[in-house]
């Protein structure tokens, strides 16, 4: 989230005014907006000498960006679809690239990724909280566009009421002009004043809102981060889109190409590079699958599978839960360099099918893709030399990537997937012979998920010992909150 302009705190602070969602009340509100508006800032929007704004009485085809962006926002809600899958097959429908197709993914991820607070915003204009859903997503982008976006405000609110004409139809038209004319009247930081709890009796509560994650998913994030004093970064940093990061996958690709496609070298993987913009679908080595976009993090986990220390055989690699086959390809290319070979395994067919996709470039012979259930092994005990176990996981290490998932995920979840990962890990265990090198990773740092499962299984077998373990943090490293243990097997 971009901070927004503060010049608006000028303007009233009393409280906001109210609009009722009844159907009559639109055009009530739309009525009395100018008779009983409090000050002006000025920067709001123009008044024609009839009294109404000059932006509800023009007739305009809606722009794309906005309608592609409404068009995320209802396949997010009704086909509990993902944003970042069904952007690209939007953006193909409408025609969008380039500016117009950044406006539309800026708007479509940030009215998701910042409902937690935009929604109070918008429930404090009105007098009853409900709004049909329809006409809610449009306030969302709007509120988006007003108050993290450089969107002059009348193009806000003017696109934002041409597009619920389009999408829903006049009715609630007034209704939206008149709340985003509200919104319009004060800074990020006023609003978040107005409706977040107050930090200094509810910190953890006053964070939910002003950075816009679920209150117990805020509580799980402190804890594993163990210091208060950097929540609100680690939050903050959970809400500005990542920079597309790209691996050349060795033996494949090299660092100096990908930096020819204009990008920068990363501080810690050596095959990683950060692309400064475009579309990494042009780059050659991308689209013939000899390097990939992967996170630094992810790059970490899977080097450190690979290059932990072993006495004796280095022949056998297991990447245990592979889909979509991310560090899968990476850890073929690796495997290739040392005569190695790994099996690529995954539960989900059309994942294992996914993984088969992201390993295409890899020497033959070096990898094969195994569908199977990592509960119920399909190889004897003692079988592989290193095993990488990334655990199906919560994912709240790797929310800036997933606007939604903050608001599908639920504390179960959590529980259900501990009893999993657990097993994972254990059956990794048997997995690796004598002396062998077992990683367990997750992109979740919720202590549950990282280092209590890792404590429970050692400490259960008493056949391991813990070599090392990281976590690392999106607000400090500059990746996703991957944590990875190293585990070997007593020899
Ligand atoms: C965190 S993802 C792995 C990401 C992958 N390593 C990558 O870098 O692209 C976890 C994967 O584990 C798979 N999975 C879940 N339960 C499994 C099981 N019992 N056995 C094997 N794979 C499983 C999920 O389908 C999912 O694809």
């Amino acid at each position: 989230m971009s901070p927004r302009r503060s010049s608006r705190s000028t303007t009233s602070r009393a409280s906001p005014r109210c609009w009722c969602s009844s159907p009559g009340s639109a055009r009530s509100a739309e009525r009395s907006w100018p008779r009983s508006s409090p000050t002006r800032g000025p920067r709001g929007p123009r008044r024609s000498s009839s009294g109404s704004t000059s932006v509800t009485d023009r007739r305009r085809p809606v722009d794309r960006p906005r309608r592609a962006a409404l068009d995320v926002l209802t396949a997010v809600r009704v086909d509990e679809a993902y944003a970042n899958l069904v952007l690209p097959q939007v953006l193909r429908k409408h025609g969008l690239a380039g500016r117009d197709a950044a406006l539309a993914t800026e708007l479509a991820s940030g009215a998701i990724r910042m409902r937690g607070l935009y929604d109070p915003v918008i429930d404090a204009c009105l007098t009853r909280p409900r709004l049909q859903p329809e006409v809610r997503d449009v306030l969302r982008l709007g509120t988006h566009q007003l108050l993290s976006m450089r969107v002059p405000d009348h193009a806000a609110i003017s696109t934002s009421v041409d597009l619920v004409r389009a999408a829903v139809g006049r009715g609630p038209s007034g209704l939206v002009n008149a709340v985003l004319r509200t919104i319009s009247r004060r800074s990020l930081d006023d609003w978040i004043a107005e409706v977040a709890p107050d930090p200094a009796h509810d910190p953890y509560g006053h964070l939910a809102v002003a950075r816009s994650h679920p209150r117990w998913v805020v509580d799980l994030l402190g804890q594993a981060l163990g210091a208060d004093a950097e929540l609100d970064d680690l939050l903050a940093a959970d809400n500005a889109a990542p920079r597309v990061t790209l691996v050349a996958r060795p033996g494949l690709a090299t660092v100096e190409e990908l930096e020819a496609a204009g990008g920068t070298r990363t501080a810690r993987s050596p095959y990683g590079v950060v692309l400064d913009g475009g579309d990494p679908a042009a780059v050659a080595a991308v689209s013939e699958g000899r390097a990939g976009v992967q996170d630094e993090g992810s790059q970490l986990v899977a080097l450190a599978m690979s290059e932990a220390s072993l006495e004796g055989r280095d022949e056998r690699w297991l990447d245990l839960c592979a889909g979509p086959g991310g560090k899968a390809a990476l850890l073929a290319a690796l495997a290739a360099r040392r005569g190695a070979t790994l099996v690529a395994h995954e539960r989900q067919p059309h994942r294992a099918a996914l993984v088969a996709a992201a390993v295409r470039a890899a020497p033959a012979g070096s990898v094969s893709v195994v569908a199977g259930d990592g509960m119920r092994p399909a190889w004897v005990s003692g079988t592989f030399d290193r095993v990488l176990v990334d655990a199906p996981c919560s994912g709240l290490g790797a929310l800036r990537r997933r606007p939604e998932s903050r608001w599908r995920r639920t504390p179960e979840d959590v529980d259900v997937l501990v009893g999993l990962q657990q097993v994972l890990l254990d059956g990794a265990l048997d997995a690796v012979r004598p002396g062998g090198i077992v990683v367990y990773a997750t992109c979740s740092p919720v202590v549950a998920e990282t280092s209590e499962v890792v404590d429970a299984v050692v400490g259960r077998r008493g056949d391991t010992d813990e070599v090392a373990r990281f976590q690392l943090w999106p607000h400090r490293d500059g990746t996703d909150a991957m944590f990875a243990a190293t585990l070997r097997r007593r020899a």
